[in-house]
């Protein structure tokens, strides 16, 4: 596939809509339900110790469920979709996507100067026994440090991420602290903390870059709306 085929594509994903807010806020209503409801099947899944024919069992109904669920649905992914309301939603985000099971899920508050973020990281996040996976670390600092640059109106893609794990972060309350350090063109370098109440764990430093293809109309979307 060319590269000028490729960003057609990535700007596809991009879709306008038409939805009044109260009919907005009951579909949310109803995402958030869903993914809650299957984030706590993830979680009993991980930690079950049921013998196997109530294993069966479950796996039957999940079956069901997820053949209901499979009935009418999104060709690939959710991608973002901007509302003529000034909102725009990413319901399928990793990290933040409120019908997504896969996401802890992260709800930033944005302030002036930073976004933080307290989330809890239950079994379904562990890497070495007890504590947080690296990954998982890694992952939400990405998308803190990335909503920093949003909520500064310089938003991009991750070009590069570091991160120094300082100790281990057990599973459980972690707070979260993004902010943008310096603003150079379409390069913003952003900076975070993770805490427990065993204090620091990591710190990330990284440079979110707004790419060629989004330049221009995209970003200007991106820049005049809120979303989640
Ligand atoms: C997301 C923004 C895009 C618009 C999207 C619109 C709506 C979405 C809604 C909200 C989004 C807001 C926040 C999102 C929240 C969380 C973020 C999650 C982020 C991710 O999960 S994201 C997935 C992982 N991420 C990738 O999948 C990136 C793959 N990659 C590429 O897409 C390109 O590679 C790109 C874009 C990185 C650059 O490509 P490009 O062609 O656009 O840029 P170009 O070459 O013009 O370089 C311009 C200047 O950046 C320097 N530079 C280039 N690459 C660099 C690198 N890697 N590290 C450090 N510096 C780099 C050059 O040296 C030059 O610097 P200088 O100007 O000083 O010469």
């Amino acid at each position: 596939m060319s590269t000028e085929e490729r960003d057609r594509q990535q700007r596809g994903v991009y879709a306008e809509e038409d939805i009044p807010a109260g009919e907005l806020a009951r579909m949310a209503e109803v995402a958030r339900e869903l993914a809650d409801d299957v984030r706590a099947l993830v979680q009993a899944t991980v930690l079950t110790d049921v013998a196997d024919d109530r294993i069966a069992r479950a796996r039957e109904l999940i079956g069901q469920a997820t053949e209901i669920l499979g009935e009418e649905h999104h060709e690939r992914s959710f991608g973002t979709r901007f509302n003529s309301d000034g909102t725009h939603r990413s319901w399928g985000n990793a990290l933040t996507g409120i019908r997504n099971p896969i996401a802890p899920p992260l709800r930033f508050e944005c302030f002036p100067d930073k976004v933080t973020v307290d989330v809890d990281l239950g079994g379904a996040y562990e890497g070495p026994a007890g504590l947080v996976h690296g990954g998982i670390i890694a992952a939400v600092f990405d998308q803190a440090l990335g909503h920093a640059t949003e909520s500064a109106k310089v938003p991009g893609m991750t070009g590069t991420l570091s991160i120094r794990y300082r100790q281990g972060t057990r599973l459980g309350k972690i707070h979260v602290e993004a902010w943008v350090d310096r603003v150079e063109g379409v390069k913003a370098f952003a900076k975070g903390e993770l805490s427990t109440d065993d204090g620091l764990c990591a710190e990330a430093e990284g440079v979110f870059i707004m790419p060629k293809w989004a330049r221009g109309e995209i970003q200007e979307k991106v820049l005049g709306r809120v979303g989640d």
